[in-house]
């Protein structure tokens, strides 16, 4: 099922008294269901902030992040797993080195009690384009981009409907990046699934993304839609310099 996802005014202070910093003053923005949504910016801006709200990881802010019309807040952590998932940007980081992949997939079948465990670690490597031989690797047997598509596959064994990827290509090779991102289109395009995706690569908002959002200093400039990226549609100062500084560099590569 697609979901569609409203962010309504989220803000977050970091620290306390004299040294505290509001990293999101209140960010705003709503994406429909089986839409993919880019967030793009400057490096601090606050993109991984908004995706690390919205999954609760970071909890204590303030606003509301509505998926569906119900609030994150108000899911029970089962419900929130099996609702939303991350993928984050380093693969090597977000899987333990000591665990097979078998363990990695298995685990959170086990703890949301659900059967047929082989059946669905099988269908989760397969729909990642692995073979179900690789269930009993370890990281270190995988390249960059195989361990990303354990990081996906593990995301997508709870069956859930909404994907937040934090730069999920980002820390790869450039061919596998793109392997990556079809990978994720296709994910997209057979299951509805409604994507919310940080990058700081706007080729990878025009290859993948319905609209965007530009983020400046923990607030969004500017939503616009992909085909903005062409001519440098944007109307905020800051959106069009990141959009023309893309184009420059495209046209220099
Ligand atoms: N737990 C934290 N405590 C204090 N400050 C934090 C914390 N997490 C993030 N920040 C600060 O919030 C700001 C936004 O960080 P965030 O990682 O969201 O930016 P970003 O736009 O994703 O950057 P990048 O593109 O470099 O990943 C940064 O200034 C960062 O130092």
């Amino acid at each position: 099922m697609s979901v569609s996802v409203e962010v309504r005014d989220l803000s977050i202070t970091f620290g306390e008294g004299a040294t505290a910093v509001k990293v999101l003053p209140g960010v705003s923005f709503s994406v429909q269901p089986g839409e993919c949504f880019g967030l793009v910016g400057e490096s601090g801006s606050g993109k991984s902030t908004v995706l690390r709200c919205m999954s609760m990881l970071t909890d204590f802010w303030k606003g509301d992040v509505l998926i569906n019309g119900r609030s994150v807040r108000d899911m029970p952590l089962i419900e929130r797993c099996r609702t939303l998932q991350m993928v984050f940007q380093d693969p090597y980081g977000s899987l333990h080195p000591r665990q097979s992949v078998r363990t990695v997939l298995n685990e959170p079948l086990v703890i949301h009690k659900l059967g047929d465990r082989e059946e669905r670690m099988r269908r989760a490597i397969t729909d990642v384009g692995l073979p179900v031989s690789f269930l009993d690797r370890f990281p270190h047997q995988l390249s960059g981009g195989q361990r990303q598509r354990v990081a996906i596959a593990r995301a997508l064994i709870l069956e859930p409907s909404l994907l937040l990827l934090d730069e999920p290509t980002s820390a790869l090779d450039v061919s596998v990046q793109a392997e990556i991102l079809n990978l994720l289109q296709r994910l997209r395009e057979e299951r509805g699934f409604t994507y919310i995706m940080v990058t700081h690569d706007l080729a990878v908002v025009d290859h993948m993304c319905d609209r965007f959002a530009v983020m400046l200093r923990g607030e969004v400039t500017e939503i616009l839609p992909r085909d903005a990226i062409d001519k440098n549609r944007a109307t905020h100062p800051y959106a069009r310099q990141l959009i023309a500084a893309s184009l420059e560099y495209e046209g220099a590569a």
